[in-house]
């Protein structure tokens, strides 16, 4: 650890202290050599970046469900924030069409069951808010869309979007942020949930699909990877998070509900195909976090490095 790094520590230590208790319910202990191995030098990293170029700094975090990425973009705020930088979080979550809109989608293409996919998002919504905050004047309000999960039922809407002024540095976390269309081959013999002719399909007009989002993949000054040794743990991650958010008394998804929404992204983009090539891609993304069953983190590496 650095001079800067242990003075950071000492100085951050009660907010994060705080943090562990009441946003993740765990002692401090058990996330003190994630603070000190990952959370510090990664926030003083991006603090760096953004003093490298003269606007706002937008830093993408892609991840699948429940690997994270919230959360760790919560505690990266927290930390640029007590640097001095303004830091504004950003899901792709939050650019989601809203209840309405998607019904109507669904009612064009009934494939489109849920949330989640290409295409259920508002990407014009999307590069308009990025564009702001990357030209904002110190003191122009912008409206930043938020997505609220528990509406109707857990299917969810856009709520009350946030005013701010501007930002240093945008934190834009999402389980398809930064992916790319594939070629189109790896469908031949793809993995399973993708198992039935149906499924065949869906995947591949949602690999097309994807080729709209990359006008918003351009905003991003640089690109982190949240990875699972198996992505499969999702599953787990992404039930704990609801729980999570029914026990504060909102309404969510059921178990079953969470296993089938879990396997629909899996059908419609696949992290073996679509993540997996991104790990190796240095010149796309700048880090590879991998998370361990027990979501402690495993190996970082810049891609292509990973011993
Ligand atoms: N480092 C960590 N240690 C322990 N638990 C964690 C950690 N990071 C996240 N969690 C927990 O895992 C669950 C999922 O986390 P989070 O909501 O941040 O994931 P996500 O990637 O943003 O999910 P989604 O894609 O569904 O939005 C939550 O219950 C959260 O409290
Ligand atoms: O809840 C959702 O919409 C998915 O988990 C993606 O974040």
């Amino acid at each position: 650890m650095t001079n800067d790094q242990s003075q950071l520590l000492r100085s951050f230590y009660p907010t994060f202290e705080h943090f562990c208790q009441n946003t993740l319910h765990k002692p401090p202990q058990q996330l003190e050599e994630t603070l000190r191995g990952l959370w510090l030098p990664l926030a003083m990293q991006i603090a760096s970046y953004r003093q490298a170029q003269s606007r706002t700094l937008i830093q993408g975090i892609l991840g699948g469900q429940g690997t994270g990425k919230t959360t760790l973009a919560k505690i990266l705020s927290l930390i640029l924030g007590h640097l001095g930088y303004r830091t504004l979080n950003l899901s792709l979550d939050d650019l989601y069409k809203t209840y309405s809109d998607r019904l109507a989608l669904q009612q064009q293409d009934p494939r489109f069951i849920w949330r989640g996919p290409p295409g259920t998002h508002d990407i014009q919504l999307g590069l308009q808010v990025l564009d702001r905050l990357r030209q904002s004047e110190p003191h122009s309000p912008i409206e930043i869309p938020r997505f609220d999960k528990s509406a109707w039922h857990g299917a969810g809407d856009r709520g009350t979007p946030e005013i701010v002024n501007g930002a240093d540095i945008v934190l834009f976390e999402g389980w398809f942020v930064g992916v790319r269309p594939i070629d189109p081959s790896n469908f031949d013999r793809p993995p399973p949930p993708i198992n039935t002719y149906e499924d065949r399909q869906f995947a591949i007009y949602m690999n097309t699909r994807l080729q709209e989002y990359l006008p918003l993949w351009d905003k991003l000054d640089r690109l982190i990877i949240l990875y699972p040794v198996d992505y499969r743990l999702s599953q787990q991650w992404r039930k704990d998070a609801e729980h999570q958010m029914i026990a504060t008394g909102k309404t969510g998804m059921t178990d079953l509900q969470i296993e089938q929404f879990v396997e629909y992204f899996w059908k419609s983009l696949h992290p073996d195909l679509f993540i997996k090539p991104l790990i190796q891609d240095s010149q796309r993304v700048d880090l590879v976090i991998e998370i361990n069953c027990d979501r402690s983190i495993g190996k970082i590496y810049r891609p292509g490095h990973p011993s």
